[in-house]
C-alpha cells in the first residue's frame, strides 16, 4: 500500500517533461545592494548562457531599477505592475507574472524583493496551483548594508512589524552578503558577524563591496536548457512596483488569508536547492477523501516547525469545490474556493524534515484507506 500511495503521489503531482524553473530570491533592506547584486547575477548568467527572467518588486511609482537593468539588458522585456504589494494586495497578480515568466522558458528566475518584504511571503507568492511543480526555490540571498544594519533596531524601535521582517530576512537566507564593507569599521563588521551567527549560523556569509562575491556556488546547479537561444539579450523582466508610503518603514504586511488568495509551492524535491526554507508537498491520492478535521489535526501536529501551510482539501461530496486551508501566524484558516483540482497540502518551514513529514502523511493516508 505504501508503495502504491507513493506511485499515486507521483502521478498526481509530477508533470512529465515539465522542467522546474529555479528561483533565486534577493532580499535585504532598502539600499543594501540588491539591484547591484542582481546586475552581477545577470552578467554571470549571460556569461553562462543562461536565459534569465527577473521579477522586480519596487517601492515607489516609478521603477527606477528598470532603467539600470534595461541599460545592461536592452533586449529585456519590461512589465510594470503598479499600486500593489507582493505581500498583500497584488499577491495573485504576482503569481500571474511568474507564470508569464515561466512561459518564456527561462533557465532561472531572479526575484528582487522590496527592502521591506519578508522572503517567507514570497515563498508563498510562488505558491499557486498553477505553479505547482513548475518552479523550484534554489536560494534566498539577503544583502545587508553594513553601515546601517546595526542601527535598525533603534531606528525602527516602534515598528515591530518592520523589525520582525528585517530579522526574518536574515534568518531565512541561505546566503548573506555583508555588503558596503567600505563604509563600515572593523568593529561594526565584527558585531554584524556575531549577530548573524546568533540568528542564522547556517547561512554562507560573504563580506562584499558593491555586492561582489564569488557567484559560483549560486550558479553551480543551474544549467542552460538544451535548446537555449544565444545568450545575448535574452532577459525578460516583469516589474511589480508599489507606491511608496510616506514613511518607508511604515510598510505593514497583512498576512491574513482570504478567499481567492490561494497559492501553492512546489516541493523542493529537486536536487540543487540550497535554501533553508523547505517546502513539502503532500498529495492526496485521487480516490482518498481526507476530512477537514484530519487535515487540520495533521497541520496542528507539525505546527511548531512550520512557517506556513497551505492546501486544498476536497469536500465530502466530490462535486463540491475544495476548501482552502492556510496556516499563518500559528493559526489555521479554512475558506471556500472554486478550486476543483486534486487535494494536497504544502508545508513551508525552515529546515523541515521532509522524510518524517511524508512518512507521517503516508501513515495517515494508510489509516484512511484501510
Ligand atoms: N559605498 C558603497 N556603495 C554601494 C555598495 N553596494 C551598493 N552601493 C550603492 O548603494 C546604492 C543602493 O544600491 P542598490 O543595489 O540599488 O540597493 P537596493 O538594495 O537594490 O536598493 P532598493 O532597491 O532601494 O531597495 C547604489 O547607489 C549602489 O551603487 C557598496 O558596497 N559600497
Amino acid at each position: 500500500m505504501f508503495f502504491s500511495l507513493l506511485l499515486i503521489h507521483t502521478t498526481i503531482l509530477e508533470v512529465p517533461d515539465m522542467r522546474r524553473v529555479p528561483v533565486i530570491i534577493l532580499s535585504g533592506f532598502l539600499g543594501s545592494g540588491k539591484t547591484t547584486l542582481l546586475l552581477r547575477l545577470l552578467k554571470q548568467a549571460n556569461d553562462r548562457r543562461l536565459k534569465t527572467a527577473v521579477l522586480m518588486n519596487e517601492l515607489g511609482q516609478s521603477d527606477v531599477d528598470s532603467g539600470l537593468i534595461h541599460a545592461d539588458w536592452p533586449g529585456a522585456s519590461l512589465e510594470n505592475l503598479l499600486d500593489g504589494c507582493m505581500c498583500c494586495s497584488k499577491k495573485s497578480e504576482v503569481a500571474g507574472c511568474i507564470r508569464r515568466l515561466i512561459e518564456q522558458q527561462p533557465d532561472v528566475i531572479f526575484i528582487e524583493l522590496t527592502g521591506v518584504a519578508n522572503p517567507e511571503e514570497v515563498v508563498e507568492v510562488l505558491t499557486d496551483p498553477s505553479l505547482l511543480n513548475r518552479v523550484e526555490l534554489r536560494h534566498i540571498i539577503t544583502v545587508l548594508d553594513s553601515e546601517w544594519v546595526l542601527e535598525y533596531d533603534s531606528l525602527f524601535n516602534t515598528d515591530l512589524a518592520l523589525k520582525h521582517t528585517l530579522r526574518r530576512q536574515m534568518e531565512v537566507a541561505d546566503t548573506i552578503l555583508i555588503n558596503k564593507t567600505d563604509l563600515a569599521s572593523s568593529s561594526q563588521l565584527a558585531k554584524i558577524t556575531k549577530s548573524i551567527a546568533r540568528q542564522n549560523d547556517k547561512a554562507a556569509v560573504h563580506y562584499t563591496r558593491h555586492s561582489d562575491m564569488d557567484l559560483n556556488p549560486v550558479f553551480s546547479s543551474l544549467q542552460p536548457a538544451a535548446n537555449s537561444l544565444p545568450a545575448v539579450s535574452r532577459g525578460l523582466k516583469v516589474s511589480v512596483s508599489v507606491r511608496k508610503r510616506p514613511e518607508s518603514s511604515a510598510h505593514t504586511h497583512e498576512h491574513s488569508p482570504g478567499p481567492g488568495k490561494e497559492q501553492e509551492h512546489t516541493a523542493a524535491a529537486g536536487t540543487g536547492s540550497f535554501t533553508r526554507v523547505k517546502t513539502v508537498t503532500l498529495a492526496v491520492p485521487e480516490h482518498t477523501l481526507i476530512t477537514v478535521k484530519q487535515a487540520d489535526q495533521f497541520i496542528q501536529k507539525w505546527r511548531d516547525g512550520l512557517l506556513r501551510a497551505k492546501g486544498y482539501i476536497a469536500g465530502s461530496e466530490r462535486k463540491e469545490p475544495c476548501k482552502l486551508v492556510q496556516f499563518a501566524g500559528k493559526r489555521i484558516y479554512w475558506s471556500d474556493t472554486d478550486y476543483h483540482g486534486p487535494s494536497y497540502l504544502v508545508f513551508i518551514g525552515i529546515d523541515l524534515d521532509r522524510q518524517q513529514i511524508e512518512q507521517d502523511w503516508n501513515r495517515l493516508l494508510n489509516v484512511i484507506t484501510a
